[in-house]
């Protein structure tokens, strides 16, 4: 590059004014390459001046540059008709026959003899002159002064040439002209300050366009980079976040008080993690519990219960969390002790942990982002509304509902969403107002309703990153470049 560059600057010394397609000509180089010389020249100073100019220019298309060199297809079918005639179908052998067939008929070269069967197509002059070849000769090698307007643009329409713009720039020398480029400095040294040598010297411009060195720290995972834009959503929405630091917990908070019944088909051992050391918990706010043990057995507060005999044994038992739900539970059962009940919003986004059959969508644990409300008089509207808000801060504006159920929420609702950039309604949460039988042994106002949704952080991730398979995203698998590469997540871009 440099080598070119010292070569233009003693052409233009030598030679004055020229033009950088004439250069590369002259050089024998790629046009661009003596653009790209240019520039590294003029980042020395002003040693040249350029002045962009465009050009229109007309060359061959592909089909233009076949005819150049074979012949026009009217004039190929002129010539494979011999002397004494071919028949028609013989002669339609060839190729480009349609076209040249009928021009060569339209423009008088030869005649088909119908007195004969087959049909034999003759020629009706001695000789012709191939002239769309010709007028192509021309203009493949740069000339188009002697073909008329009319001929240019029927060898357009036919698509034989095409005009294109090019651009280049003409040089001519500048106020710092020199034949030789002296090294620009990069860096501005203390010698330099102390000797005063900077004065003299030429500093390279500073590139703002270049990419950064990439940075010598830890990089987030995308599920945690997602997690931050949820987290980011949460809090401008007024939420504050539940404290999600305990995996284990007991089936109390994670089934009972969420008034799911101990026969609860999620709660046996093919979806519920049990631990086994400790496997029990002991300590229950007891007053609390002998509510919750009376509406599921007999029911209250205006409900039937389920009618059967409710164990503390089964709510002893400790669990990976299935949900986190079971921290909601555990703050509105605080949100009920309180004097004087004041509306809260709450959010979290941790882990929860499932007993499931693993799949390229499916892990063992995964991620839940939860939202509860919970006010005096909300309704199904406010829930509605508040996913319209919630859902056009991820930059999703169209959202479905399907009713579903939960043993916890009624009514319940699933979430779809409308992701423009695959074409498709996608399921992507849960929803509901949680049932009076939850929430009134807890000591909520009879008058507070609460409504809530969770949704799972893994699969808006690999949506928005392009993962198929849940492993490239979490477990022993993931590459570690991916991590580093995978750039700052955007939810509405
Ligand atoms: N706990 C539900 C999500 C949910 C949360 C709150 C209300 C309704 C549903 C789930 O695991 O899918």
């Amino acid at each position: 590059m440099a080598q070119l560059a010292e070569s233009i600057l003693n052409y233009v010394s030598q030679n004055g004014d020229v033009n950088t397609i004439k250069l590369a000509k002259h050089f024998n180089e790629d046009h661009q390459k003596v653009i790209g010389a240019l520039k590294s020249i003029q980042a020395h100073g002003d040693l040249l001046l350029a002045e962009p100019v465009s050009e229109k220019k007309v060359e061959l298309t592909d089909e233009g540059r076949l005819v150049a060199e074979n012949g026009n297809h009217e004039a190929n079918i002129f010539k494979a008709v011999p002397q004494d005639g071919i028949p028609q179908a013989d002669l339609m052998k060839i190729p480009n026959a349609k076209v040249g067939f009928s021009k060569a008929m339209s423009a008088g070269w030869i005649v088909v003899d119908k007195s004969i069967t087959p049909p034999l197509v003759k020629r009706k002059v001695p000789e012709i002159e191939d002239l769309v070849q010709n007028h192509l000769k021309v203009i493949e090698t740069g000339g188009t002064s002697n073909i008329s307007e009319k001929d240019k643009q029927d060898y357009k329409k036919r698509k034989l040439i095409q005009e294109v713009i090019i651009k280049s720039y003409d040089l001519k020398k500048g106020p710092e002209f020199s034949t030789s480029l002296t090294k620009l400095e990069t860096d501005l040294t203390g010698e330099m300050l102390t000797t005063g040598s900077w004065k003299n010297l030429k500093f390279k411009d500073y590139n703002f366009d270049a990419l950064g060195a990439p940075l010598e720290s830890g990089y987030l995972h995308p599920l945690l980079k997602v997690r931050s834009e949820f987290r980011q959503i949460f809090l401008e929405m007024g939420f504050s976040e539940m404290p999600t630091n305990n995996y284990v917990e007991n089936s109390f908070w994670n089934f009972d008080a969420l008034f799911q019944p101990q026969q609860h088909p999620a709660r046996d051992a093919h979806d519920t993690f049990f631990i086994s050391d400790p496997p029990v918990s002991t300590k229950f706010p007891q007053d609390y519990l002998e509510r919750v043990k009376k509406v599921h057995s007999k029911g209250g507060y205006g409900s039937q219960g389920y009618g059967y005999d409710w164990k503390i044994e089964e709510a002893q038992k400790n669990v990976l969390r299935t949900h986190t739900t079971a921290v909601s539970a555990r703050m509105l059962y605080k949100a009920a002790q309180q004097k004087e009940f004041k509306p809260i919003k709450l959010f979290s986004i941790d882990k929860t942990f499932r007993n499931e059959t693993l799949d390229a969508t499916h892990l063992a644990e995964f991620h839940q982002v939860e939202g509860v409300i919970a006010d005096y008089g909300l309704t199904l509207g406010d829930l509605i509304g508040v996913f319209a808000e919630f859902f056009k801060k991820l930059g999703i504006d169209q959202l479905e509902f399907k009713p579903a159920y939960n043993p916890y929420t009624e009514p319940s609702m699933e979430i779809f969403c409308f992701h423009p950039g695959l074409g498709k309604w996608i399921e992507t949460g849960n929803s509901g107002i949680f049932r009076p039988e939850m929430l009134l042994p807890m000591g909520l106002p009879e008058d507070v309703c609460v409504i809530a949704w969770g949704l799972s952080l893994e699969r808006p991730t690999m949506i928005k990153y392009g993962f198929n398979n849940i492993r490239d995203l979490v477990g022993p698998k993931v590459d570690l470049e991916m991590v580093q590469r995978s750039p700052i997540c955007r939810l509405n871009k």
